[in-house]
């Protein structure tokens, strides 16, 4: 088998939650690109359906999954659609990300925890419910997208960092727990990406000389530079890939 061949996704099922737009569609695209039947989940109908229409007219297969994830219920229905309409899942991405930036002392309790339900709780409940599918064929990755918020952190900002960096913790804990089982775990961790929810920061001009000095390469991240990271992750090229942090920053972190 060449090395080309083993990023093939020919014949698996992959699930992209917050997969409607952004980094999310990115990755959703690309996994359909190499092959996977990907479940596109969000919670706006029109726009999921706008998704699987662009990845089917690329000559991939989709389909739609519109349920919030947080609500456990909804997630442990669209689990068991997932088994009874096809019988597996490959690959699953986290990647819903809900962002509420304050400082901590205007955070209320109630706000902490959905942001906790919705960035953290989510991911781990419904990882736990891939894996049981996932053990049937020994086979499965699990691929978190974190952040580069909580390794720094921009100030007035602390909820969102600690959700981010338990997510790390718990890709790093099924990457254990889960290995045996033929499924890896690992992590993403974008930078600062030009995404629709970013457009206003990404178009301040003011803001450029901030990007030009911290970000090596000096620019905000293309959306689809996220797609290679995903892919790679998710294939059979990384098949001795787990527990780590892929960081997709521009090397925004590493520059003193
Ligand atoms: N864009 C960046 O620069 C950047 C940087 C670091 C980390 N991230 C992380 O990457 C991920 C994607 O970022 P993005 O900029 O593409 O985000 P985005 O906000 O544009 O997209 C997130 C998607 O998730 C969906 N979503 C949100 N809450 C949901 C819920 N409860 N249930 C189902 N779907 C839900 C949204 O509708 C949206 O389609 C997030 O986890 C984010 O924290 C992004
Ligand atoms: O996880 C993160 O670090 C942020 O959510 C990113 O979305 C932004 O790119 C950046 O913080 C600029 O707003």
């Amino acid at each position: 088998m060449s090395v080309l061949d083993r990023f093939s996704l020919v014949g698996q099922v992959a699930l992209v939650t917050g997969g409607g737009r952004g980094l999310g569609f990115e990755m959703a695209r690309a996994l359909a690109e190499a092959g996977a039947h990907v479940i596109v989940n969000g919670r706006t109908a029109a726009t999921l359906e706008g998704a699987v229409r662009t990845i089917r007219a690329a000559g991939g297969t989709a389909e739609a999954a519109a349920f919030d994830i947080a609500d456990r219920d909804a997630q442990r229905a669209a689990m068991a659609d997932i088994d009874k309409i096809h019988g597996r899942l490959d690959i699953l991405i986290n990647n819903v990300g809900a962002r509420d930036r304050r400082p901590l002392a205007e955070f209320d309790d109630d706000a902490i925890i959905e942001l906790l339900r919705t960035d953290l709780a989510a991911a781990m409940t419904l990882s736990r419910d891939a894996a049981v599918l996932m053990k049937r064929r020994n086979h499965g990755r699990l691929i978190a997208v974190t952040s580069i918020s909580g390794h720094v952190v921009m100030p007035g900002d602390c909820v969102y960092p600690a959700a981010k960096q338990g997510l790390t913790g718990l890709m790093r804990g099924m990457a254990v727990e889960f290995g045996p089982h033929g499924i890896t775990s690992n992590a993403i961790a974008p930078g600062w990406f030009a995404t629709e929810t970013n457009a206003a920061m990404a178009a301040n001009e003011e803001l450029m000389p901030f990007v030009r000095q911290r970000i090596p390469v000096q620019r905000w991240g293309r959306p689809e530079e996220i797609a290679g990271a995903a892919l790679f992750l998710a294939s059979d090229a990384a098949s001795f890939v787990n527990g780590h942090v892929l960081t997709v920053d521009g090397g925004m972190t590493v520059r003193m």
